[in-house]
This record gives structure tokens, C-alpha cells and sequence, in this order.
């Protein structure tokens, strides 16, 4: 009998073209998907050596950090990010790669438009120059984020090397409760591992909760993996995988889609295999949650209050948790429903796809945002974008107060014109909280969408389950 395999097991066995003596392996990679801030030395690389792109026809460019949210007919006020776009549409067509300009419909955030195009496939071996690339695990794809140099490699020989990690099993058993997300969940298992927690191991996602999920709420836990420490985290593809799957552009047709679908059949964790570290957690007690802090295991229930770190018995994690409070401007004992908000930011590759706009749309209700905040919806690509106007979901944003604006990785960092000013704080629906991520100075708060609309309007946190 064959040995009881996990998942990641699987997909790294069937991509492994060899062992090297040094204990890394040899990894053939599916698909690659390229954007503009971390492509441009990797193409330099390429020219200088004179090599072309292996497989171009596995490669998938879009333009996503540095584009303006605006009126994208206007110049780009900055002149970098101007270079940066320049740079990636002259490399894409001087080595023949598909590429989605700013113009492009199916422009958006990489991993949202890999998903979209059926370009993400179960069982696939998926990188990009990204950390967020674990996102494209909710599809049973072993996904990772590769550093620049990895980037001229797969593109110049469409393999990588690696070395395999663990394996590490996080089950989240029952039910969500009403107005509890995939983005509690994954904020909640970040507070339970911390941010260290998944450090050398695969993360594979099970249990009923998990099952439940949608492939947009599987994408979201899986985007956010990467901040628990984890190489990669997983889904095994199930009915809802096939089904967000076929009739997209890319996804195979056909015979070809009924012999991919027997072997994504196969694509689960065998009864009985190993895993090195297993996390359960019980869906049915969780919380909507919000962070507190500058890193994202700084999570608290939304009835909670800001910890004190005098209560931390390790000395440099107290030192660090009081800064962390410091540059947030919070203290300890303030109920989080009393923490008032300056901006509101729902969008980024976490939580801009349909489902959770139609999330944040439907709690607003004809209300409007606080008159103190400025709030945005950025949809995560054009197509969402489109589907979204189709409904009238930016009708009803519009309406309530909110700007809709186009798709790109926005104030999820600073890297584009959409920033906080210093001491800004912000409700915000992306993935990362340290120190001057969404602007110089700039307090960042992660939540769900739906929590994120109700404290626009609100003006301060609330419980969404309180919320009519
Ligand atoms: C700019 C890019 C390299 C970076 C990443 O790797 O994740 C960004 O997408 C982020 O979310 O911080
Ligand atoms: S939306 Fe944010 S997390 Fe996602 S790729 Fe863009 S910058 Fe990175």
C-alpha cells in the first residue's frame, strides 16, 4: 500500500522534476503571474543573460500597485509609479506575455484576475513575485510568493527550487455565526498561532467551516495565510472549486476539462496521513474581530477592550505590544466600539471581490457615512467592478457617501496616490496593519467588510451582529 499523503504532499510530488543533494528540490511551476514592482529586474536579468521566457504562454502580467484609482485618462501624479507601469507594458511585449494595461477590462489585482481567468487551476504549482500569491491556495494550488531573482529563474526555466516544508493541518470546525466572516476566521487563527505560527510548514484548511466557505471567502483565508509565517495555505478543491472553475477564459474545455476534472478529484488529503502542527478552532465561538496593533496576531473580539501589556510576561513582546499601542494612539481598557475612525478603506486582494462588496453594500440601507470619515470602495478588478455597477452595489456606495473608484491594490499599501495622512485611522478590509502600510504615520485596523461599512457609518466600530 501507498503511504497516506497530504495534500501538499501530492502537489509537490507530482511538480517534482528532481532532488539536489543540498536537500532543495527542482519544482516544475504551472503559472506564473507577474506584476510591475517586482518584474522589472527580473526582465533586466533576462536581457542581459540574452534568454527568453520559457513559457510565455504560462505567464500572466497586470499592472495592480502603482496605478491610480482615479481617472486613469489623466496622467499618473507620480512619475514612479508612471516608470514602474511603462516598464512592465515595453518588458511584456518585448517578450511576448500577456498583459492587462491599465485600460484593460480584466485589469485588477493579481490575485484577483488569476482566479477570474481560470488562469488559477487545482492542483497547479502558482508563483508570483508576491507574498499574497498564497491566496490562489483556495483553489487546492500549492501557491507562494517568490523574491525577484525567483521571478528571472521561473521565467527564464519555468521550474524553481525549493525546499519542502511541513506540514501543518488548521480545522475549523461548525458554523460561522451570523455576521462572523471568512476574514474573522483567518484574523482569529493569526491571534491564536501569531504571526510566527505557520514559520517552515504549508497550511492546509479543513474542517466544516472551511467547507462552507465560498470560493471568495476560501480566497480571503488563504490570502492571509502568508501572515501567520506560513510557505503556502491550502484548500482541497471540492464541488464549489469546479464550479467557480469551468466556463472561465483560461480553465480547460471539454475533454480536457473532464480529464482535469478526474485529476482534481484525487487532489484531498489522504485518511491517516502525517502532519507536523495541527490547530483546531471552533467556528461557532468566534467573534467579529479587529486588530488593534501594528502587526495582524494584534486581534481582539469587537466587544473587547485594547489589552494591557503590562499583562505579557515576556519582556520584549511587552516592550513591543506598548509601542505597537503607542503609534496607535490607543490605551489600554478603551472598549474597541469607542475607537473612532477617520477613513475607511474596503477593497485589496483579502476582501475586493464581488462577495464582499455585495457585504458592505448590504449594511448600509440608505444610511450615509459619518460626516468625520472619508470612506472608499475600491473593487478589486474590472470585472468585479462591472458585475458590482451591474447590481447597483456602486449606486448604493455612491448614494451612502462613499467613493467608487478603479480597481488596483489602492490603500492597501502606500504605493499609489490613495494614502492616509500621518495619524489617520483607518477601518480597513486589507491584510497588513505595521507601522506606515497604508501611509506615513497611518493607523490601520483590519476587518471585514461588512464591519468596515458599519463603522463608516457609524463613525466609530460597532458589532455587526447588532447592527439592523
Ligand atoms: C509589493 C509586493 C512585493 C508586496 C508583497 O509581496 O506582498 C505587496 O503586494 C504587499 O502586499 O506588501
Ligand atoms: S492588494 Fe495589498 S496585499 Fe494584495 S497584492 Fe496589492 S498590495 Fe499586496
Amino acid at each position: 500500500m501507498t503511504k497516506a499523503r497530504t495534500l501538499y504532499d501530492k502537489i509537490w510530488d507530482d511538480h517534482l522534476v528532481q532532488n539536489n543533494e543540498d536537500g532543495t528540490s527542482l519544482l516544475y511551476i504551472d503559472r506564473h503571474l507577474v506584476h510591475e514592482v517586482t518584474s522589472p529586474q527580473a526582465f533586466e536579468g533576462l536581457r542581459m543573460n540574452n534568454r527568453k521566457v520559457r513559457h510565455p504562454e504560462r505567464t500572466l502580467a497586470v499592472v495592480d500597485h502603482n496605478v491610480p484609482t482615479t481617472d486613469r485618462s489623466l496622467p499618473n501624479p507620480d512619475p514612479e509609479s508612471a516608470i514602474q507601469i511603462a516598464a512592465l507594458a515595453e518588458n511584456t511585449k518585448d517578450f511576448g506575455i500577456e498583459y492587462y494595461d491599465p485600460f484593460d477590462h480584466r485589469q485588477g489585482i493579481v490575485h484577483i484576475v488569476g482566479p477570474e481567468q481560470g488562469f488559477t487551476l487545482p492542483g497547479m504549482t502558482i508563483v508570483c513575485g508576491d507574498s499574497h500569491t498564497s491566496t490562489h491556495g483556495a483553489f487546492g494550488a500549492l501557491a507562494h510568493g517568490i523574491g525577484t531573482s525567483e521571478v528571472e529563474h521561473v521565467l527564464a526555466t519555468q521550474t524553481l527550487i525549493q525546499q519542502k516544508a511541513k506540514n501543518m493541518l488548521v480545522r475549523v470546525d461548525g458554523q460561522l455565526p451570523e455576521g462572523v466572516t471568512a476574514k474573522d476566521i483567518i484574523l482569529a487563527i493569526i491571534g491564536e498561532i501569531g504571526t510566527a505560527g505557520g514559520n517552515g510548514h504549508v497550511i492546509e484548511f479543513a474542517g466544516e467551516a472551511i467547507r462552507s466557505l465560498s470560493m471568495e471567502g476560501r480566497m480571503t483565508v488563504c490570502n492571509m495565510t502568508i501572515e501567520g509565517g506560513a510557505r503556502a495555505g491550502l484548500i482541497a478543491p471540492d464541488e464549489k472549486t469546479f464550479a467557480y472553475v469551468q466556463g472561465r477564459p483560461r480553465a480547460p474545455q471539454g475533454k480536457a476539462w473532464d480529464m482535469a476534472l478526474d485529476y482534481w478529484k484525487t487532489l484531498y488529503t489522504d485518511e491517516g496521513a502525517h502532519y507536523d502542527k495541527v490547530v483546531i478552532l471552533d467556528a461557532a465561538k468566534l467573534p467579529p474581530i479587529v486588530s488593534w496593533g501594528s502587526s495582524p496576531e494584534d486581534v481582539i473580539s469587537v466587544q473587547g477592550v485594547v489589552p494591557n501589556p503590562d499583562d505579557i510576561a515576556d519582556e520584549t513582546k511587552r516592550a513591543s505590544k506598548w509601542r505597537a499601542l503607542d503609534y496607535m494612539g490607543l490605551k489600554p481598557g478603551t472598549p474597541i466600539t469607542d475607537i473612532k475612525l477617520d477613513r475607511v478603506f474596503v477593497g485589496s486582494c483579502t476582501n475586493g471581490r464581488i462577495e464582499d462588496l455585495r457585504a458592505a453594500a448590504a449594511v448600509i440601507k440608505d444610511r450615509r457615512v459619518a460626516s468625520h470619515v472619508s470612506a472608499m470602495v475600491v473593487p478589486g478588478s474590472g470585472l468585479v467592478k462591472a458585475q458590482a455597477e451591474e447590481e447597483g452595489l456602486d449606486v448604493i456606495f455612491k448614494n451612502a457617501g462613499f467613493e467608487w473608484r478603479e480597481p488596483g491594490c489602492s490603500m492597501c499599501l502606500a504605493m499609489n496616490p490613495d494614502k492616509l495622512a500621518p495619524g489617520e485611522r483607518c477601518a480597513s478590509t486589507s491584510n497588513r496593519n505595521f507601522e506606515g502600510r497604508q501611509g506615513f504615520k497611518g493607523r490601520t485596523h483590519l476587518v471585514s467588510p461588512a464591519m468596515a461599512t458599519a463603522a463608516a457609518i457609524a463613525g466609530h466600530f460597532v458589532d455587526i451582529r447588532e447592527w439592523q
